[in-house]
């Protein structure tokens, strides 16, 4: 057990009964216990307005883990450590209750004084719950006190900004962790491993050897239950402003002079400040926006998103993007990353191609035969790997060659499944690393380049649907790279 040298933390979860809480956090917090990488002194004190007891709490957050998790002998011992509040945030009374239960639990656990408080609710609560820990005394601690908090930070840079200031008015910027859980998952890590240990990629990591990057993320899920939500943001808002542009920086990023969180940050910041702004008509040249009609998927006809529950019949709201980045540095000069994100595409997949320009001259030239350019691709998810597409001689010609393609799997290597993003996330809060959190320059940032965006398309009726369910995007998402003289690789490739 590595229990030891783990600290001990009160983790006081508002939004406890929710659908994050129960899918992603209950088994990820026991996969974290059950793997030593808890500390045993802690408690779990959950909060929503729900009313329940600590035993029916406790029921609650079993059936999740036994639903969405793995189950194993401690699961008991686990679950005695969870407490419940049933609580309304907005209820000023209700956190000195709160408090007293939390110095309960402190004393009981000895725990001394570390709390994480995870805001896994509706963004509309954010400011108001951060307000009334300070003014009820909870931050007021002598142990370590964090703020983990779900996206999305703010609907746009102005209340972005308003958010910002209430959450700071109770906590430091290096006490705020904001959670973007494409940073938790394995391959997105990766990336600066693949740039910055081999010796192979970092010198052809430039606008010499790279003609284009292209990032996609794509789901087969529609809007699900989330219309209220989503189709006030959209998928500009909803996957670009966030993780595609966590994923950009990432791979657009200069080499950090230390493993360090101010300046891996730092040098995220530095790429986000040098994209290009793309606004007024260039958004028509730049991005494309598509919203799903009906299709038939898996075999079964599913509805256009205009036909979910709880969106409207005209709705306006984009369900697909592409776009085109540039990144105005000395690096990556003249190398468009192309991303694309969509709801009720063709398949699941999150993967990065990165394509390197051709060679000078081609030696192999055989009966007007072209070499396939060299690609990297970086398989996210589901897969988890690498392949890098070569190309070799063919057996037996002397002009003949042939792609082949060097595989690396996570699997094949380390034999087990990589942890879900959240236990990861919530590893690293625990041992204070914000690495992996997005720093508020970043987020600011993303946000001053995505209202340009928002704004045009707001302000303009599309003409949707322009895609079918199972499909892979409207086909203005095709000419964004050919007339650049690209296409996109197959997901899968
Ligand atoms: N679900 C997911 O997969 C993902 C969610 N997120 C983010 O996580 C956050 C939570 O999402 P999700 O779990 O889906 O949301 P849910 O709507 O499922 O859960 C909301 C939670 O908040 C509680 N709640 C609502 N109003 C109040 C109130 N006034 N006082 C106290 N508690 C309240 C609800 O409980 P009760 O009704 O009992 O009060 C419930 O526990 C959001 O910011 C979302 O964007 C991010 C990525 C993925
Ligand atoms: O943050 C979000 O991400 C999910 C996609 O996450 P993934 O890990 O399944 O790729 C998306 O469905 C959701 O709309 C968005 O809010």
């Amino acid at each position: 057990m590595k229990t030891r040298e783990n600290p001990s933390s009160l983790i006081l979860l508002f939004g406890a009964t929710g659908d994050l809480a129960k899918r992603k956090l209950y088994p990820s917090l026991y996969n974290l216990f059950r793997k030593g990488n808890l500390s045993n002194r802690f408690a779990v004190v959950g909060v929503a307005r729900r009313l329940k007891d600590d035993g029916e709490f406790r029921n609650w957050v079993r059936d999740s883990i036994t639903t969405f998790g793995e189950k194993a002998d401690n699961l008991e011992e686990f679950i005695s450590h969870f407490y419940y509040q049933s609580h309304d945030v907005n209820d000023s009374e209700s956190y000195k209750q709160l408090k007293e239960l939390v110095d309960r639990l402190d004393h009981t656990y000895q725990l001394e004084g570390n709390r994480i408080f995870y805001l896994a609710m509706s963004p509309e609560f954010f400011g108001t719950v951060a307000e009334h820990l300070r003014e009820d005394g909870l931050t007021n601690t002598n142990g370590f006190k964090r703020l983990v908090i779900e996206k999305p930070f703010g609907h746009d840079l102005a209340s972005a900004i308003e958010l910002n200031k209430r959450i700071r008015s109770a906590f430091k910027e290096d006490e705020v962790y904001r959670i973007d859980h494409y940073l938790g998952k394995e391959m997105v890590q990766n990336i600066e491993v693949i740039r910055f240990a081999n010796a192979i990629f970092e010198p052809l990591w430039n606008n010499r050897y790279i003609s284009n990057i292209q990032v996609t993320s794509s789901e087969t899920l529609g809007v699900e239950e989330r219309a209220r939500y989503y189709d006030k943001s959209g998928a500009i808002r909803d996957m670009v402003q966030n993780h595609m542009l966590q994923i950009v920086s990432l791979l657009a990023m200069e080499p950090p002079i230390r493993l360090t969180t101010d300046e891996i940050r730092s040098e995220k910041v530095k790429v986000l400040r040098a994209l290009r702004p793309v606004e007024g008509e260039a958004v028509h040249d730049y991005f494309v926006r598509g919203q799903y009609g009906e299709g038939i998927m898996n075999g079964s006809k599913v509805p256009a998103y205009r036909d979910e529950p709880n969106v409207p019949k005209d709705s306006n709201t984009e369900t697909f993007v592409a776009g085109k980045f540039l990144i105005d540095n000395f690096r990556w000069a003249g190398v468009p990353f192309y991303i694309r994100t969509g709801k009720r595409m063709a398949t699941k997949s999150t993967n990065i191609i990165v394509q390197f320009k051709d060679i000078p001259m081609n030696l192999y030239y055989k009966n007007g035969s072209t070499l396939n350019p060299n690609l990297l691709v970086i398989h996210v998810q589901p897969d988890e790997g690498i392949t890098l597409h070569l190309n070799v001689k063919k057996t037996g010609e002397v002009l003949g060659t042939t792609p082949v393609k060097l595989n690396f799997s996570t699997k094949s290597i380390d034999g087990i499944n990589t942890p879900e993003a959240y236990e990861k996330l919530l590893y690293d809060c625990l041992r204070g690393d914000a690495t992996n959190f997005t720093h508020w320059d970043e987020v600011a940032l993303s946000w001053r380049f995505v209202d340009n965006i928002s704004e045009v398309w707001t302000n303009e009726q599309a003409d949707f649907p322009n895609y079918a369910a199972g499909s892979m995007g409207p086909k203005a998402a095709e000419e964004l790279l050919e007339k650049d003289g690209f296409f996109w690789w197959p997901v899968n490739f």
